[in-house]
């Protein structure tokens, strides 16, 4: 069976999802859940782009020891040694080298010839090569290119020393039969394209991404480039989960296998899905909430008789468990210890007191505690803001229906002072967030409000995800409590945490100096 690596781009290319922006501790959680999950390379991030990027991308190559860690650069060479920085502590350094092989993207974006293209890709390989033991340059926008240019340029950076060459559909453009084509016509005309692996990364604008990367396998590509859920620039990426459990079911007509675990691929879905914010649908393939739900009579019939019927994927291969209430309010810590490291967690004595005590206090209030509500609080506990510049202490609101809403919050500001401020609202949220305001004084714009339950159930944690603007900045935030206007309350101040610790980290006014 052929090995086919999987290369995970959540942490770059996911998070270039319109509204995303993780933070270092959540980038750090998502690459340790990656790596239980067995993936080959994490992309962790774009070091050039930011302070923050760089500091992540950092610590994730210094941490995570079983995956292989690389990072994005364009073909600069500051951004190469940007990248070399902070990836040097890594086991095995591993460079992501781009630049765009397409008519419309040299005339246009680049303004450069082909030739001045090829020879910006052949220095920056060579450069890179003196750093890095792996480089994989990728042709941007391979798949609207000239087939015989790209096959010139490949030939030309797998002699400057690329292991790894990447095709992307950056549009989501192509077909399956174009995209098989591609590949196999590269296979066949590249005089040395064996010393290179070939590697597919599609886009979903077409609602393609996961066929076209199939596609690419069944045609020689030994790595396929994906994100958790399919998040991505624009309409996402292909989604690892769909390709890697294609590849397992269908593994008699691929003839290919990944090295995941497969049985961890819910757990990380449901992590990214609540640290981006980005919800899953339903109906979503492999990790949606349907996808093993049976709901019409003759479905069900065959189902109690025989699971094949009509499942070709059993729920325990993702990780899907039917056993939800596990722990309750007379439960020990021991047990809950156990409960937090078969979710995949290793907590610190610290974390675990401090995730004991709100698990109490929530198992007073409610009276089944799920998976899903200790998974909530953990990973709120591992998320939570670097710096805390501003927290709620206090929230009382007046709502009647021939009232004005009225909000009372006491906070404590970066300075360490409580405030207490009240305001109205045409409604009790809108009340809580002009407090807030009030206290922190500025104007924050809410862009997007959702809300959700953690469970079902008429005592069900409530989830609320905010975007906000502030300070000419986007933030997303997130906020749980048992109340739907305490949970509010904290996205609000979570996103307007997160936009006071990114400013700690400005992106850099970057000279640009070609190679
Ligand atoms: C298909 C993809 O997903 S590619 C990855 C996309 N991800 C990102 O862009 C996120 C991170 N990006 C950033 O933080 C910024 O864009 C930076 C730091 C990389 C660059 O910022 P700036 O210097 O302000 O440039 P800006 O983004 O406005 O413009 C891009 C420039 O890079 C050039 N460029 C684009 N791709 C490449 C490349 N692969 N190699 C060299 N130059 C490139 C463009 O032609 C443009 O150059 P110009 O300024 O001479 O016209
Ligand atoms: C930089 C490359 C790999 C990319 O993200 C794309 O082309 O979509």
């Amino acid at each position: 069976m052929r090995k086919i690596n999987v290369f995970d781009t959540t942490l770059r290319d996911g998070e270039q999802s319109p509204g995303v922006n993780l933070n270092f501790e959540e980038k750090l959680q998502i690459a340790a859940q990656l790596d239980r999950l067995g993936v080959d390379i994490i992309e962790a991030g774009f070091p050039a782009a930011s302070e923050g990027d760089f500091q992540s991308v950092k610590a994730i190559a210094d941490t995570v020891k079983g995956s292989s860690v690389t990072g994005l650069s364009r073909s600069v060479k500051k951004e190469i040694d940007a990248a070399w920085e902070a990836l040097k502590g890594g086991e095995e350094p591993r460079l992501h080298v781009f630049i765009a092989t397409s008519p419309i993207h040299m005339t246009h974006k680049l303004r450069m010839t082909p030739d001045q293209v090829i020879e910006n890709a052949v220095d920056s390989v060579k450069y890179a090569k003196q750093r890095f033991p792996r480089v994989q340059w990728s042709a941007e926008d391979a798949c609207r290119s000239d087939i015989d240019f790209l096959a010139r340029i490949i030939e030309k950076v797998i002699d400057a020393g690329a292991e790894v060459i990447n095709l992307p559909d950056t549009v989501g453009y192509i077909t399956q039969e174009e995209i098989r084509h591609m590949f196999t016509y590269l296979r066949e005309t590249v005089p040395n394209i064996d010393k290179a692996i070939l590697s597919t990364h599609c886009h979903d604008d077409l609602g393609m991404a996961v066929s076209n990367s199939l596609a690419a396998v069944e045609a020689g590509a030994g790595q396929v480039e994906c994100t958790i859920n399919g998040i991505g620039e624009r309409a996402g990426n292909a989604s690892l989960e769909e390709i890697a459990v294609a590849l397992k079911i269908r593994n008699d007509f691929y003839k290919a296998e990944t090295g995941l675990t497969l049985n961890e691929i819910k757990r990380t879905s449901s992590l990214v899905s609540k640290l981006t914010g980005m919800v899953v649908p339903n109906n979503k393939a492999v990790v949606g909430d349907n996808a093993f739900a049976h709901e019409s009579g003759i479905h069900q019939d065959g189902v109690l008789k025989e699971s094949s019927t009509y499942e070709i994927i059993t729920p325990d291969l993702v990780g899907v468990s039917a056993n939800r209430m596990v722990l309750g309010k007379l439960s020990g810590r021991h047990a809950f210890k156990e409960k937090i490291e078969s979710l995949g967690y290793n907590a610190t004595e610290e974390e675990l007191n401090k995730v004991f005590k709100a698990f109490k206090s929530l198992a007073d209030k409610k009276k089944e505690i799920t998976d899903e509500d200790i998974f909530a609080l953990m990973t709120e506990e591992k998320a939570g803001e670097a710096v805390k510049y501003y927290e709620v202490q206090a929230l009382q609101v007046n709502y009647g229906t021939n009232n004005i809403p009225t909000a009372a919050v006491t906070m404590q500001n970066p300075e360490g002072e409580t405030i207490q401020e009240a305001a109205t609202g045409s409604g009790s949220v809108e009340a809580v967030y002009n407090t807030i305001e009030r206290i922190i004084g500025g104007e924050v714009k809410l862009k997007d409000y959702r809300i959700q339950s953690i469970t079902g159930g008429r005592d069900a944690l409530a989830e609320v995800y905010v975007q906000i603007e502030y300070e000419g900045e986007e933030a997303s935030g997130r906020g749980t409590a048992n109340d739907v206007l305490e949970a509010s309350a904290r996205a609000y101040i979570n996103s307007v945490n997160r936009v006071l610790n990114r400013k700690k980290w400005p992106r850099p006014k970057t000279e640009k100096i070609h190679v």
